[in-house]
């Protein structure tokens, strides 16, 4: 797994941003703040996760037996593969959206468990690449599945299997070194138990019409935390013996500006059709703390850019008089007070990037 580039930092504003302050600064002072700020790494841990990544198993006491890796879950767009990476981590680190193709980045999530850690990586879909984002999602997403022991393969109850998911399974069968393949059967609130008894045995003879093997075959409901705990079985007894990859109280490795990031770009996807979930982006150009605030009670200054492709585009996300941003920075503001345990100061700018999806000065920009 190659660590890739931070894709935020400061000073990366340029042109006539709008700007729209949607705080009410004051709004969260005074509430008590019953986060706990320290997350309890020591500065050698830190650089140790931060620099060697990966690679790097941390010294534990390793209980025999101990078994570590990772692991990523493939599907159709929509097929619930975020939705179920979240469930098994248990706490929000990759976005979701019912907008397919909206995962665009490798995001790790570290479950531990007293005989393992998995780790699981959050892949874009895979799909004909229109443009150099496209192309280089793709090239990201065969990286992926040649790194990883498993593979969760996501089927959807209330889908019938098609040339998609058959494409799909011939692209791993054809990897070079193949990981081994778990099929889940996804989505099993949404239907009766006939039709996934169906779906079962049709996923059951894939492995002859395409000449592959199920360690295992799991219907599952991420909604509904039905048989989360099968899978993550299933997961961890396929995974190799080894000590831990990760500090064992760290959930995922994604730098926080990209998670609050994504939390933007989350609340924007909110309510918008056709080609604008594709267009939009988001950069983090400014995080700090508040400077005259007590220590008790500290505070963040967070400046971000959304970027659209489009002056169009622009005004869709900003809405009649501000509202539609005021709503989708809301939004932002109290999940990423959640993930900071801190009150947030959120101003967000609109910003085009003409065809960005098609530029690689931008894609490098955004850190793609
Ligand atoms: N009813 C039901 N809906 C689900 C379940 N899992 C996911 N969904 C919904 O299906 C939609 C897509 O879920 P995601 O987890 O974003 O799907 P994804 O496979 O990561 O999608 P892409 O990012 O497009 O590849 C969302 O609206 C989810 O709420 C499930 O177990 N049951």
């Amino acid at each position: 797994m190659s660590d890739r580039p931070d894709p935020q930092g400061p000073g990366t504003r340029d042109g006539e941003p709008d700007d729209i302050d949607l705080n009410d600064p004051d709004a969260d002072l005074d509430e008590d703040l019953d986060a706990d700020l320290d997350d309890g790494l020591d500065e050698d841990e830190r650089a140790l996760a931060a620099g060697a990544g990966a690679a790097a198993a941390v010294a534990y006491d390793i209980p025999e037996g101990f078994h570590s890796g990772f692991a990523c879950f493939v599907g159709r767009p929509n097929a619930g593969k975020s939705t179920l990476t979240n469930a098994i981590v248990g706490e929000k680190i990759a976005i979701t959206s019912s907008k397919p193709q909206t995962t665009r980045r490798i995001i790790r999530g570290v479950l531990n468990r007293p005989d393992a850690q998995l780790v699981l990586v959050d892949t874009p879909g895979l799909h004909r690449p229109r443009t150099l984002l496209g192309e280089r999602l793709n090239d990201l997403v065969y990286e992926t599945w040649a790194g990883v022991d498993v593979i969760g393969v996501c089927l959807p109850c209330n889908q019938r299997i098609g040339p998609g998911d058959e494409f799909l399974l011939k692209e791993i069968a054809e990897l070079p070194r193949r990981p081994k393949l778990v099929a889940l059967a996804t989505k099993t609130d949404l239907v009766s138990r006939e039709r996934i008894g169906q779906h079962l045995l049709k996923i059951a003879s894939m492995e002859e019409q395409l000449g592959l093997t199920w360690e295992a075959i799991v219907p599952v409901s991420a909604l509904t935390d039905d048989q989360v705990d099968i899978v993550v079985d299933e997961l961890v007894a396929l995974l190799p013996a080894g000590p831990p990859l990760f500090p064992d109280d760290e959930v995922t490795d994604e730098p926080v500006e990209t998670r609050i990031a994504e939390l933007i770009r989350e609340a924007a996807l909110e309510g918008v059709s056709d080609e604008l979930p594709h267009s939009i982006a988001v950069i983090i150009d400014e995080m700090r703390p508040r400077e005259d605030r007590p220590a008790d009670k500290p505070m963040m200054d967070v400046f971000a850019s959304i970027v659209v492709e489009r002056e169009s585009q622009k005004g869709i996300i900003i809405g009649h008089r501000g509202e539609r941003l005021k709503e989708v920075g809301r939004t932002a503001r109290l999940q990423a007070k959640q993930l900071l345990g801190m009150p947030v100061h959120l101003a967000i700018h609109v910003k085009v990037m003409p065809d960005w999806q098609r530029d690689a000065k931008y894609l490098n920009r955004l850190g793609f």
